[in-house]
This record gives structure tokens, C-alpha cells and sequence, in this order.
């Protein structure tokens, strides 16, 4: 028996970890702080709906402390909760392999603070929570992990969390080097997310508006810029993501406009923030990557207003 944390229950958590139950072997338990959600989960189970229709049996708590040891980990908080929900579960989790499924830059880096074996990953699932106890699977998209190279994982554990997620249903690429497409999934995010999340406009709108599409292409040309000066080989063409994005996805709202919905705190800084930081460490400018990180922050302090 494989036993499976997933730290954050939210719309990626969920549909990871319901998807995991469908892997033989596997026990799966989830940590949220939303005490609805679970309570939901534990008295209905975990409810998919959209693209797949179908409840798992998931172990759900809303304290980390409560968790059994664990064969593997997966990350699926927002970047700015990794470390406090890692933290959390370390006991847990103090010989298990730790992926994180999340958005940006610099999430391996920090559960490598904390635990010792860590995996690249990168997704391009996409989903909402719309109910207690449900989520809603809204794009398929393929899984890539790897090894975090300054702390790996074993590669008998990365090929067994490849295996069970794609017994489980979703696509997954163990790679020797999953910056490729990490990157290209930061490029895609931070050339459509804060549009989406300054104009309400789903990802599909974004891209497919004249004004608002030249701005998405600007943005990817500069991290274009930083990743070759940085030697970082993107996987595809971020353009053509855009093209996937408004076929596949049209009508998602991204996680970032979802939190700006919610007016929670965005991921800003670790995808517009950190194209900007990687180009900065390189001599490379970007000024519309800077610009957005000022727009998505403007709004995030508009919210303190009494
Ligand atoms: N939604 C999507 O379609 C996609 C999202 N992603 C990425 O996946 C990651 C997760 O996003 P998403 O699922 O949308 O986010 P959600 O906000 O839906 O879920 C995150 C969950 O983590 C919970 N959380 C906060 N702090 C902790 C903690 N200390 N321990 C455990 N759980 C905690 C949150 O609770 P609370 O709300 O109470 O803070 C929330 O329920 C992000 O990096 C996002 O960019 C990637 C691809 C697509
Ligand atoms: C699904 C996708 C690609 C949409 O932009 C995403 O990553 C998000 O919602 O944050």
C-alpha cells in the first residue's frame, strides 16, 4: 500500500487526490484549513464532476497533525501557504518523496527547506472547487515531474507517483529535467493570469482580444528574453499554449483571477515576480513582467481600504 498526502485540498489537491484513489494501492489523505470542505469529504466524499464524474474515499483533515506517515507528498496550496502547510506535515512526511503540483518559481525550493527528498512538477489540469466536498475538472492536461536537482527524490519514487497518477487518470512525464516544461508553464501563466485577473476576463477572452492578446505576446517575448540568457530551453512555444488555452479552456477563470474573485493574496510574486527576479540575476529588463506585478499588487492593497 502506497499511502498519499496532499497538502491543500483546494480545485488542484482535490482533483489529485480523487484521482489518486483510483490507483490500486493507494490511500490518500488530504490537509485543508477549510473545515466545510472537509467535513464534506469525510461525510460524502470527494465529489469530480466535469470531465469526469465520479466520488472517491478520501482520508480528510483540517490539521496536518494528524496525519500518518506517508509514502509520497504532494503539494497543491497556493506558493505563498508551501511552507507553513509543509511545515506542518514534516513529521509525516520525513521519509516520503514531496512533489509540488503548484504554479512559479521557487515552491521545490522551499519544501527542500524542509524535507529531504524533493520533485519537480508542473501540471496543466485545471479546476474549481464549487461546493464543499466538490470540484469541478475543467481542462485535461498532462502532469511532468522530475527530480528538484539540489534535493532529489529517488528515481524508483518519482516513477512510482508517475505511475499511480497516470493509473489514476491523469497523464503523467517522468523527465530526468522538467525545467523545460515548468518553465513554459510559468511563461503561459504569467502572460495570461494577471490580464485575467485585472479584467475578470476568462483565459479564453484574454487571448482572443485584439488589445489584450498583444499585451499576452509582449509579455511571453520577454520571458522568452530571460529564459535564453538564463539557458533555459523551453519545451514549446508558450504561443502555442495560448492556441491550447482558447480550445481547451476558454471559459476557465484562472486560479489567480479566482483569487482576486475571493480577494485573496495572488501568486504574483512567484510567477510575473519571479521571470523578473531571473531576469534581474541576468542583466535582462522587463518592464512589462515589473508592470504587471504592480498592477496585481495595486489591487491586492486596494482591498485593504477600511
Ligand atoms: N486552479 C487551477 O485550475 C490551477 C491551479 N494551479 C496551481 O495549483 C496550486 C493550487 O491552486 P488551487 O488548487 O487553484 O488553489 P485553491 O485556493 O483552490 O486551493 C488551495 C488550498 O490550500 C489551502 N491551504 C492554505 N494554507 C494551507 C496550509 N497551510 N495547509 C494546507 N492547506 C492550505 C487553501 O485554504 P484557504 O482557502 O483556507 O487558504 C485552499 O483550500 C497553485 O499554485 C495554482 O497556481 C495550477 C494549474 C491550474
Ligand atoms: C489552468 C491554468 C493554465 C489557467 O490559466 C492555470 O494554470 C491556472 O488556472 O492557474
Amino acid at each position: 500500500m502506497t499511502r498519499i498526502a496532499v497538502l491543500g485540498c483546494g480545485a488542484i489537491g482535490s482533483l489529485y487526490a480523487a484521482h489518486l484513489t483510483r490507483a490500486p494501492g493507494v490511500e490518500v489523505w488530504a490537509v485543508d484549513p477549510w473545515a466545510e470542505h472537509i467535513e464534506a469529504i469525510r461525510d460524502h466524499g470527494l465529489r469530480v464532476t466535469g470531465l469526469a464524474e465520479f466520488t472517491a474515499a478520501v482520508h480528510a483533515l483540517t490539521d496536518a497533525a494528524g496525519l500518518p506517515p506517508c509514502d509520497l507528498g504532494i503539494v497543491a496550496t497556493k506558493a505563498q501557504h508551501t511552507s507553513a502547510a509543509v511545515e506542518a506535515a514534516r513529521d509525516a512526511l520525513k521519509d516520503a518523496a514531496v512533489v509540488s503540483v503548484q504554479n512559479g518559481i521557487g515552491n521545490e525550493e522551499a519544501i527542500a527547506e524542509l524535507l529531504p527528498r524533493v520533485i519537480r512538477g508542473t501540471i496543466v489540469t485545471a479546476g474549481a472547487v464549487t461546493a464543499p466536498g466538490t470540484v469541478r475538472y475543467d481542462a485535461p492536461g498532462d502532469t511532468w515531474i522530475g527530480p528538484f536537482e539540489p534535493s532529489p527524490a529517488r528515481p524508483d519514487e518519482i516513477a512510482l507517483l508517475a505511475d499511480l497518477l497516470n493509473r489514476g487518470g491523469l497523464t503523467t512525464h517522468a523527465l530526468p529535467d522538467v525545467r523545460g516544461p515548468q518553465w513554459t508553464k510559468v511563461v503561459f501563466n504569467a502572460a495570461t493570469s494577471p490580464l485575467s485577473a485585472l479584467t475578470g476576463l476568462t483565459v479564453g477572452e484574454v487571448c482572443t482580444d485584439h488589445g489584450l492578446r498583444a499585451q499576452v505576446l509582449r509579455l511571453i517575448e520577454e520571458a522568452e528574453s530571460v529564459c535564453e540568457r538564463s539557458g533555459i530551453t523551453l519545451a514549446r512555444d508558450p504561443r502555442d499554449a495560448v492556441e491550447e488555452a482558447v480550445l481547451e479552456a476558454y471559459g476557465h477563470k484562472p486560479s489567480m483571477l479566482q483569487d482576486v474573485l475571493a480577494r485573496r493574496t495572488t501568486e504574483i510574486a512567484v510567477l510575473n515576480g519571479g521571470i523578473a527576479a531571473e531576469g534581474r540575476r541576468n542583466g535582462v529588463p522587463t518592464p512589462a513582467h515589473d508592470a504587471m506585478v504592480a498592477l496585481v499588487r495595486g489591487l491586492e492593497r486596494s482591498w485593504e481600504r477600511p
